[in-house]
């Protein structure tokens, strides 16, 4: 397990917090119990289960390398019952944790060989939201979620343009916004660029996985010159980059993940304390902490809440109003009933 940073005293208040989750990723969120199950079901050991499914302190692998812990999430998660199961876990488990907001992402994948089609996938992870809605109606809390469909970088211009229409045929549903992720070693922006600018046009909320690798400071570049409603990561930015991010107005919430960050980018955040959470937040540029993967990575959004307040030496109160500014980076319609109920509880600490 991986031993994190934090006292016990500021983990039950940041548990106790109500927060804001931005960037969170469902194939890595997936309950660890619900996983290994999954994979011994398939004849793997628990040894492999835990090999192929964590990114752990230490771990030397290539970012490219690092991105194979996903197949395991992947190659267990067949079919709309399993997803929409996985779903209902992962926000019951946000909730437990004090999430009162959720803005999931999930690839749409197709598992053909179990009839599940893109359209399909889409709306078992909506019926996820559905049911962990239900099944919280009469308990005093539940996470509220939307979901942001993500476009991976292994996919070119078509699958970008079908992942925006589907985003589209279930906007009624939650869907609110398109991010473009995975291996940030592959592809090239020009393929994404159309179906994000149409996603844009139509009203969808824009977020991009930047600077997650060095030597990617043209295609940041172009990023930035794109203007999306918001950022995720940017761990490596070069000085024109840094300055293009801090003039672009209105100026782009960063979604920042520090653990993640830690495990996957040691070069440029070899302790929390080193993370750019610290640099942007002191900039007072608009920031939201997030996990990215609370499985893949074992840290929950409350344990990073408890890392920061360590790292970075916030106080509570401090603590309470980075929880407020996660919210105002939020996508949720200002005019959705939601807005008003989360401005009131976000930031407070409840009962638990
Ligand atoms: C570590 N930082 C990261 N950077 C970029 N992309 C990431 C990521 N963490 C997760 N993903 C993306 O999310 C997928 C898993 O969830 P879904 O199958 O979509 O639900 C991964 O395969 C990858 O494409
Ligand atoms: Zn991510």
């Amino acid at each position: 397990m991986v031993s994190l940073p934090y006292t016990s005293s500021d983990l039950s208040f940041t548990r106790s917090l109500a927060k804001v989750e931005l960037h969170a990723h469902l194939n890595g969120s997936v309950r660890r119990s619900t996983l290994a199950s999954l994979a011994l079901a398939q004849g793997l050991s628990p040894d492999a289960i835990i090999a192929s499914s964590q990114i752990l302190p230490g771990d030397t692998r290539s970012t490219s390398a690092q991105f194979s812990v996903f197949h395991l999430a992947h190659k267990c998660i067949r079919g709309a019952e399993v997803v929409r199961r996985v779903t209902r876990e992962i926000l019951e488990d946000w909730s437990e944790d004090g999430v009162v907001y959720a803005e999931m992402r999930t690839t749409p994948r197709a598992h053909e060989e179990v009839g599940l089609s893109v359209e399909g996938y889409v709306q078992a992870v909506l019926d996820g939201f559905r049911d962990h809605q239900e099944g919280s109606a009469s308990s005093s809390s539940s996470c509220h979620a939307r979901l942001i469909l993500s476009i991976d970088r292994r996919d070119g211009a078509e699958v970008a343009e079908r992942t925006v229409n589907l985003a589209l045929r279930h906007r009624s549903q939650g869907v609110i916004g398109i991010d473009l992720s995975g291996d940030p070693t592959l592809g090239q922006w020009s393929n994404w660029e159309p179906a994000l600018r149409r996603a844009r046009s139509e009203g969808l909320k824009v977020t991009i996985h930047a600077g997650e690798v060095p030597d990617a400071d043209e295609e940041t570049s172009q990023i930035l010159s794109f203007h999306p409603d918001r950022l995720g990561h940017v761990c490596y930015l070069s000085p024109s980059n840094a300055k293009k991010l801090e003039e672009t107005q209105p100026k782009i919430p960063l979604e920042l993940c520090l653990t993640s960050n830690l495990l996957v980018c040691p070069q440029i955040v070899p302790e929390y304390s080193a993370h750019h959470f610290a640099k942007h937040y002191a900039q007072e540029h608009p920031v939201a902490l997030c996990t990215d993967d609370t499985a893949v990575f074992g840290s929950s959004l409350s344990q990073e809440y408890a890392i920061a307040m360590q790292a970075f030496g916030f106080s509570r109160e401090e603590t309470k109003r980075i929880a407020r500014d996660a919210l105002q980076a939020s996508f949720l319609d200002r005019n959705d009933p939601l807005w008003a109920e989360l401005e009131r509880v976000v930031g407070q600490e409840m009962t638990m």
